[in-house]
């Protein structure tokens, strides 16, 4: 049975170049961010993020994490402004996280690492389809949101939830009537860069878009996150924890700030 990749000892960040060789490429992500070498730049516009509710319409486990999937059909749930140019879709948004407080996130901050990571993920409209445009150096955009320990969050409380319900792998159901933009901070300063997917295929994508300020989970809200399976029904459990790629080179890529 094949081996798929993962986050453990032996199908781990460390092996993936394995099967996909452009995980050592020029603008792999996450990386650490260094705001004193972040370059501000006055041309970057504010993020513009208008997300209709009604495209929420399913949450996975997909064995890697789980996602809440929207409908992307049409340009009702979308990502403008900021460093990019035209318009692109919410496809869906999850998370990574560790198997305690002191560990999690995908980007780190002067090699600081957060409990957990939100990644909203986009499409360019430019392009037919998530898929292609997966495969272009601008297709997809991910506005990367950390999660810092303090008051439970009531915004992501919905969510979790869900988990009750979508326990192992492969497990999905229905998740609808939901606004992504309250899992947003109050600010939208962001550091953005040139960068890829985190999970294989690792595609060298993505324009990153990681929001400063972090919004708040408690420790009982990051139990729940740690309470899904990488594992399926019937399968030897596995908890899903630490499904976090670490830092990757920046290989001479520009770092820049939309703030002072
Ligand atoms: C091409 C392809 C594919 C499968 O779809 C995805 C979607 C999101 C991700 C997650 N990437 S991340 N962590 O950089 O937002 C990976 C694969
Ligand atoms: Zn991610």
């Amino acid at each position: 049975m094949s081996h798929g990749w993962g986050y453990g000892p032996t199908n781990g960040p460390d092996t993936w170049g394995a099967d996909f060789p452009v995980a050592n490429g020029p603008r792999q992500s996450p990386i650490n961010i260094v705001p004193k070498e972040a370059q501000y730049d006055s041309s970057l516009k504010a993020l513009k993020l208008r997300y209709d509710p009604s495209n929420a319409k399913g949450i996975l486990n997909n064995g890697h994490s789980f996602q809440v999937d929207f409908v992307d059909d049409t340009d009702s749930s979308t990502l403008t402004g900021g460093p990019i140019s035209g318009t692109y879709r919410l496809k869906q948004f999850h998370f990574h996280w560790g198997a305690s407080d002191d560990r999690g996130s995908e980007h780190t901050v002067n090699g600081v690492k957060f409990p957990c990571e939100l990644h909203l993920v986009h499409w360019n409209t430019q392009y037919p389809s998530f898929g292609e445009a997966a495969s272009q150096p601008d297709g997809l955009a991910v506005v990367g949101v950390f999660l810092k320990i303090g008051a439970a969050n009531p915004r992501i409380q919905k969510v979790l939830d869900a988990l009750d319900s979508i326990k192992t792998k492969g497990k999905q159901t229905t998740f609808t009537n939901f606004d992504a933009k309250t899992l947003l901070p109050s600010s939208l300063d962001y550091w953005t860069y040139d960068g890829s997917l985190t999970t294989p295929p690792l595609l060298e994508s993505v324009t990153w878009i990681v929001l400063k300020e972090p919004i708040s989970v408690s420790p009982a809200q990051m139990a729940k996150f740690r309470s899904l399976l990488f594992t399926g029904e019937g399968e030897a459990p596995c908890c899903m924890v630490d499904n976090y790629r670490p830092p990757q080179p920046l290989k001479g890529r520009q770092l820049r700030a939309s703030f002072k």
